[in-house]
């Protein structure tokens, strides 16, 4: 096999706690992450000078080293000695620095492609344990479905689906660095999130207790930063929408509708005067 295409979809956070914070920099958090249907695709092709080679459809991404699927590529190449190149085409779909993982599962997918083509015969648990190596939601995004995900992002417990329901997905015009808003957080302030109320409420398929309990401890930060986030947030209340919340690190706000007669109102409504909306599912694991 020389080439092969692989799906990169996007997570949501129905939860993000943050606990503490470390000596190494980052926060001890405690998240609740699904996958939506909404994904970027990832074309490998093998070469045979050795060299990573990266291609993007949106051109504002970077296509060196500092993309995530190149880091991805290169990690598995050194640490393998892989002789081989590849030339990696990425049709994005996700919205960049939106809070959805974007460049996280465009890694992963990387990360799970090449472990084939390159038939390296390592487990999913490997190539977590290689992902968290690129960035705290490459672990999640090799497994996807829907996960505890505690340590800084890494060490992933899988819990079952959330029951069915539309996610209806908007993002303001701007762009939110991840690294930026865990700065501002002050982590001793936070209001901290039921997490094993969601967990309960995920494992009973109580979607209203789902709802209920949608909490980010990153919102307050990215909502004093732009306020456009904070207008959607309100704007996909008045709609309708069941429950809404800011996913990661924003400025995405997600919607979760149960029923379809209420989901064009919800899109619509938002489609107003917000240019990128999505009207996707939960992905069952
Ligand atoms: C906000 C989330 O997207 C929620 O899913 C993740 O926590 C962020 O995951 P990510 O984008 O893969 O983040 P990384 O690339 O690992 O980290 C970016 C920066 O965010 C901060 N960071 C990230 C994760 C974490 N648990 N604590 C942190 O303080 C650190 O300053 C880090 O340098
Ligand atoms: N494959 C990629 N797709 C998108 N952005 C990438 C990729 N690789 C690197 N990047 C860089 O990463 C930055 C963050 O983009 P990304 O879409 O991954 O953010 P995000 O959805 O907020 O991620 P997270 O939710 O994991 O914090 C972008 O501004 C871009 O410069």
């Amino acid at each position: 096999m020389v080439k092969c295409s692989v799906k990169a979809p996007a997570k949501i956070n129905l939860s993000l706690d943050a606990i503490r914070k470390r000596e190494d920099g980052y926060h001890e958090v405690e998240m609740i992450m699904t996958t939506v249907d909404l994904a970027d695709r990832i074309d490998l092709t093998l070469t045979e000078d050795g060299k990573i080679k990266v291609d993007v459809s949106e051109g504002f991404v970077p296509s060196d080293h500092r993309n995530l699927a190149y880091q991805a590529a290169s990690l598995l190449q050194e640490r393998y000695k892989v002789k081989q190149g590849v030339s990696i085409y990425i049709t994005k779909r996700i919205p960049v620095a939106a809070g959805l993982a974007g460049g996280s599962s465009d890694a992963a997918a990387t990360l799970k492609g090449l472990n084939d083509l390159w038939a390296l015969g390592l487990s999913l648990d490997e190539l977590a344990r290689i992902g968290a190596e690129i960035g705290s939601d490459v672990s999640f995004c090799v497994y996807g479905g829907t996960a505890l995900a505690t340590g800084r992002g890494e060490i992933i417990t899988h819990i079952e689906s959330p029951p069915p329901c539309w996610v209806i997905l908007a993002k303001p015009p701007i762009g939110v660095s991840t690294a930026d808003v865990y700065k501002r957080l002050k982590v001793e302030e936070v209001e901290h999130a039921k997490t094993e109320e969601m967990i309960k409420a995920i494992k009973n398929r109580d979607f209203n207790g789902i709802c209920d309990h949608l909490h980010n401890v990153l919102e307050t930060v990215t909502l004093e930063m732009h306020p456009e986030v904070r207008h959607i947030k309100e704007q996909m209340q008045r709609f309708g929408a069941d429950g809404v919340l800011m996913s990661g690190s924003g400025p995405t706000v997600f919607g979760l509708v149960e029923k379809e007669s209420r989901l064009h109102r919800v899109y619509n409504g938002l489609r107003g005067f917000c240019s990128d909306v999505h009207a996707v599912r939960l992905i069952r694991s």
